[in-house]
């Protein structure tokens, strides 16, 4: 048995096909444990108008004062995640929800203080998540809390994604709103640190796309056995991607 982590993104949850549930359903089938992470941004953001909060970005990252803090747990933690452990238990006892401060799953680190209470994972309770990961399919929601200050934090879910597949030593499936990463329209099968970077400064690859391919080089540097950019809208994208049919991008060193 190997680890695969599945990050779903906040872009494609509304317009997610039921096939991603039923793939990390089937996973154990294809010798897989499943742990899936997901985000939420859209919705932090609708929950964030609805209070009359302005949402502010700093390199991707949400600047998180105490009110947005206090409303990104209720999106996160209150919606999104029951709404995803709802789909895979809708055929029986599958998933658990859960987040940094459930047995202590992960630790933080936080940021510099421009960006408020936002933290990195800075270490995964592997002994708690192996035994989850053999009686339940874990479903991870990216806020935790400093033991210490008893203050708690958030983190961009890519980069829990990431933290926790090198330290399982998991292939990682990133599952967004987009068919994989594109360039010049032609979605790119393979991409390596070098194409990566020339993009990057060329502007081909921008914004939410720009932490989800450096992060990816770095995870697979340390630990993490494969990166993919999958589409959620396709029919079986994650099984497709498994069995080696061309989806998506592969990230290489
Ligand atoms: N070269 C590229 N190929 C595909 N998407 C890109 C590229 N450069 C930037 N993007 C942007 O990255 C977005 C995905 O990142 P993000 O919005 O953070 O997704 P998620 O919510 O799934 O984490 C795409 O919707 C697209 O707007
Ligand atoms: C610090 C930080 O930016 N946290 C993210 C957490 C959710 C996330 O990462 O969602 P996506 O995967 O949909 O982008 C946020 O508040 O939006």
């Amino acid at each position: 048995m190997k680890y695969a982590v599945i990050k779903i993104g906040g872009s494609i949850l509304s317009n997610m096909s039921q096939s991603v549930i039923d793939d990390i359903l089937l996973m154990k089938q294809k010798n897989y444990m499943p742990i899936v992470v997901h985000g939420g941004g859209p919705f932090i953001n609708k929950q964030l108008s609805r209070m009359g909060v302005e949402s502010h970005f700093i390199d991707g990252l949400r600047v998180t004062d105490d009110e947005t803090l206090h409303q990104t747990t209720q999106a996160l933690i209150g919606d999104v995640n029951p709404t995803i452990v709802s789909k895979l238990n809708k055929s029986g006892p599958n998933a658990i929800g859960l987040n940094g401060m459930d047995l202590n799953l992960f630790d933080v680190e936080p940021l510099d203080p421009k960006f408020g209470h936002v933290a990195t994972c800075s270490n995964v309770n592997k002994k708690s998540l192996t035994s989850i990961c053999l009686n339940a399919i874990p479903v991870i929601a990216p806020i935790s809390i400093d033991r210490m200050s008893n203050q708690k934090y958030n983190i961009n879910a890519d980069s829990l994604a990431y933290k926790i597949s090198s330290e399982m030593n998991a292939d990682l499936f990133i599952i967004s709103d987009i068919p994989g990463v594109m360039i010049k329209e032609k979605i790119q099968s393979e991409l390596n640190i070098k194409e990566i970077n020339k993009h990057i400064n060329t502007s081909e690859i921008y914004g939410g796309m720009i932490p989800k391919v450096t992060g990816a080089i770095v995870a697979i540097k340390q630990g993490c056995k494969s990166v993919k950019i999958i589409p959620g809208n396709v029919e079986n994208a994650l099984m497709k991607s498994i069995e080696s049919t061309m989806i998506g991008t592969t990230i290489t060193t």
